[in-house]
């Protein structure tokens, strides 16, 4: 399988559930082509719905069944064929994400479903030798844990990278026999995953789930090996915590949750503008998604969306997110390697006495994560029954260690992992070939451990170098300060050598600091699409220059050229991914420049002074005005409150003078289709004050623009602030 495979996306609205109104304002309608579209109504104009076609859409009455039957059944056959699949639930908090993947026992999810299915596609496969084994942790705050193991007990996991392959160390493995022998894993590693409950639901996911499943087909005539692999991965809910009512802890939670969907946007925004450099690193999310995301696994998407108009902005982040991630290609390959020769048989497997074995200490009592991860090996844990086994391999502190491990005798109280129990059962179920595989991945370990060690040593013994040299020089300064004896006059300019050595030296380092990062600098700007260019910039650097591109934007829709305002507010896009509501504002503007149609611009909300802050009369008086001017523009109506701070009005904060057209290659840009991939669909009856906006754009005066306080200020463009046509440049120089 070596062309390439675009992300498959499937969207799934979920049933109000109670307390929830049905306002209609996203449904799913069919289309004569066989496919169907989410159709989402602005509630500004009513007549103009935004539509989005997708493969498969589902609607508040599909079953579980329907979703796995048509879009996950299919991929399993991929699996079987030795490539990787990747399923992820996408949505808002409370969209279905975890009724989607996990279900419950009346009406199970994809996951139990891709359980009976794998095992009832193994006895097709009688020419190999079928294993199945699973492994399943979550990133909570931007860390891994294993969930096959104590919750009190999990270290936190990191993540390693061998060729191409992106991979947890340390995580669990565990064989599997039955459907049987997983469902009982599987209860038992959700009860430790971190849940807790949001105004918007009772049981709202804190972290992201990923379960994996790896089947390995040993074809012994051929001596071949076909490795293939299902990761089924229930994201944690992007939240609003206006609605969500969170607490500081759960704030922080939610925090790292958006800030993990934040950057798994960048990282499609990035494939998609076919930048150099993919922000994979930016979070462990996308780390460990790498390979479903512009690397070689087969991709599902399944976007979970939740009903009614109180969910419409996320609703249009989570379908804009589907439609760009549709995009996305990925060049899947076969996982297929040669069997080893048969090993020889290793003194391990003559003389593993169970009972020893039994004894093999595991740590007790929490771990301190970062200070000891290397500790905990790849494990594979086995048993005849099929339920997980105790693993033979012994820790990696062990090897080469004479000396018994600390917390040995604390072992039976602590009642570590869910597998260690089974601690009694392993050593005849392995092969030589295994015992060989676990030592060798256990050395493997070690020595990256080792590497590691050495690589913090050297680092801490660097910095007491340089603490040690610090200290020489001041001591040199002060006994300089006190020496009594007549200064030596020096060629520079008269100040004593003790003194002149440390500063010329300091003056050295920061010039070679400085050559380095201007040689940076060009490096990028040599490279630079815009992409490249706004990842080298800081957030606020990113903020400040897309702001710029909106405010200019701005006002080009105000003098009605809308095909120039788009393109800057595409500009901007690149700056700020995640605002919803420049999006929005890309997405009416798309239609109307498509459609030939005026655009008229939300109001700016005004901004409340610190006056109008101190004073409360000043307070009453502006609410009423507020609401005077809404029940003046019906058409108009504020944008959701429930919005974060980061807004399309908050960006349009001026700052500019307005350059002249030319400069920023006006007229280049194509006429484009919709954004996004998506359709608009407006009603004959169009917007009633049509003539009425015409004849207040052309009344109203061009905005004056004015350079922000701070920075050099030239032609009224700030210099740390703007980049216009050539931003590269200033924007670079300002952000560094
Ligand atoms: N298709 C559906 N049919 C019936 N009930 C559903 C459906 N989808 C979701 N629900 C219900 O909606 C509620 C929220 O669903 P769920 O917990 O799966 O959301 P989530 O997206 O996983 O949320 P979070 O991100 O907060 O974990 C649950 O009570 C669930 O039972």
């Amino acid at each position: 399988m070596a062309s390439a495979h675009k992300v498959r996306i499937a969207a799934r609205l979920r049933p109000p559930i109670a307390g929830e109104l049905n306002d209609d304002g996203v449904r799913i309608v069919p289309s004569d082509d066989g496919l169907s579209a989410i159709c989402v109504t602005n509630p500004r104009d009513p007549s103009q719905v935004f539509k989005f076609p997708f493969s498969s859409c589902y609607g508040h009455a599909s079953r579980q069944e329907d979703i796995f039957e048509k879009d996950v059944r299919p991929l399993i056959d991929v699996v079987y064929s030795g490539v990787t699949v990747t399923i992820f639930a996408y949505g808002v908090t409370s969209s279905g994400k975890t009724h989607t993947m996990q279900g419950t026992k009346s009406e199970p999810g994809v996951i139990p479903r891709v359980v009976e299915a794998l095992f009832a596609h193994r006895t097709q496969m009688s020419q190999y030798e079928v294993s199945i084994a699973a492994s399943y942790m979550e990133i909570y705050k931007d860390e891994v844990y294993d969930l096959l193991v104590d919750r009190e007990t999990a270290p936190k996991l990191p993540i390693r990278e061998k060729g191409n392959q992106v991979f947890v160390a340390n995580l669990m493995s565990v064989p599997l026999k039955t459907p049987q022998a997983f469902e009982t894993l599987y209860t038992t590693a959700n009860k430790q995953r971190s849940v807790g409950s949001t105004l918007l639901n009772r049981a709202s996911s804190r972290s992201h789930a990923v379960l994996t499943l790896e089947i390995q087909m040993v074809d012994s005539q051929e001596g071949k090996t076909l490795t293939g692999k299902i990761n089924l991965v229930d994201l944690a809910g992007s939240e609003n915590n206006k609605l969500t009512g969170n607490d500081p802890s759960r704030m922080a939670e939610s925090a790292a949750i958006n800030k993990s969907l934040s950057v798994l946007g960048q990282v499609v925004h990035a494939l998609n503008q076919g930048a150099s450099r993919i922000p994979y690193r930016n979070s462990k999310l996308t780390r460990i998604l790498q390979d479903a995301l512009g690397g070689s696994s087969v991709g599902l998407l399944i976007c979970n969306l939740a009903p009614g108009l109180k969910f419409r902005q996320d609703t249009l982040n989570t379908l804009n997110f589907a439609v760009r991630t549709k995009n996305v290609e990925n060049k899947p390959v076969i996982n297929e390697r040669e069997n080893l020769p048969a090993p020889k048989q290793h003194f391990a497997a003559v003389q593993p006495p169970p009972a020893k074995l039994a004894a093999l200490p595991l740590p007790a009592g929490p771990i301190a994560g970062s200070s000891r991860p290397s500790l905990v090996p790849a494990r594979t844990i086995t048993s005849s029954s099929g339920v997980p086994g105790p693993s033979r391999v012994p820790r990696i502190s062990a090897i080469g260690s004479h000396a018994p491990y600390p917390n040995a005798h604390k072992r039976k109280e602590s009642g570590i992992g869910l597998v260690q129990g089974h601690l009694n059962s392993l050593a005849q179920a392995m092969t030589d070939q295994d015992i060989d595989d676990r030592i060798s991945k256990a050395v493997e370990a070690e020595v990256a451990r080792r590497l590691e060690e050495k690589m913090e040593e050297l680092e801490r013994q660097r910095t007491r170098e340089d603490e040690e040299r610090r200290a020489r020089e001041q001591a040199e300064l002060l006994a300089a300060s006190k020496d009594p004896t007549p200064r030596k006059e020096t060629e520079h300019d008269g100040l004593p050598s003790g003194l002149l050595t440390p500063l010329l030296k300091r003056h050295q380092d920061l010039d070679n600091e400085l050559r380095k990062r201007l040689q940076d600098l060009e490096r990028k700007y040599e490279r630079g699409n815009d992409a490249d260019f706004a990842h080298g910039l800081s957030p606020a650097s990113r903020k400040k220059t897309g702001r710029a591109y909106v405010a200019l934007a701005r006002t080009y829709s105000e003098k009605g050229d809308l095909q120039v305002a788009l393109d800057l507010y595409r500009k901007a896009e690149t700056y700020v991914p995640d605002n919803i509501k420049l999006k929005e504002r890309i997405i009416e503007l798309d239609w109307s420049v498509s459609h030939g149609k005026e655009y008229k611009p939300s109001p700016k909300k005004p901004k409340r002074t610190k006056a109008k802050k101190k004073s409360k009369s000043a307070r009453a008086n502006a609410k009423n005005s507020d609401a005077e001017r809404a029940s003046s523009q019906p058409d108009e109506p504020r944008l959701d409150e429930s919005q974060d701070d980061e807004t399309v009005e908050s960006l349009l904060e001026p700052i500019v003078e307005m350059p002249e057209p030319e400069a920023l290659g006006r007229g280049k840009r194509k006429k484009g289709g919709p954004a996004f991939g998506m359709e608009v669909t407006n009603s004959p009856n169009k917007r009633s004050g049509d003539q009425d906006s015409d004849a207040e754009a052309a009344a109203t005066p061009p905005r004056k623009l004015r350079a922000r306080k701070g920075g050099k200020v030239r032609a009224g463009v700030s210099d740390d602030e703007w980049a216009p046509s050539a931003p590269v440049k200033k924007g670079k120089a300002a952000d560094e």
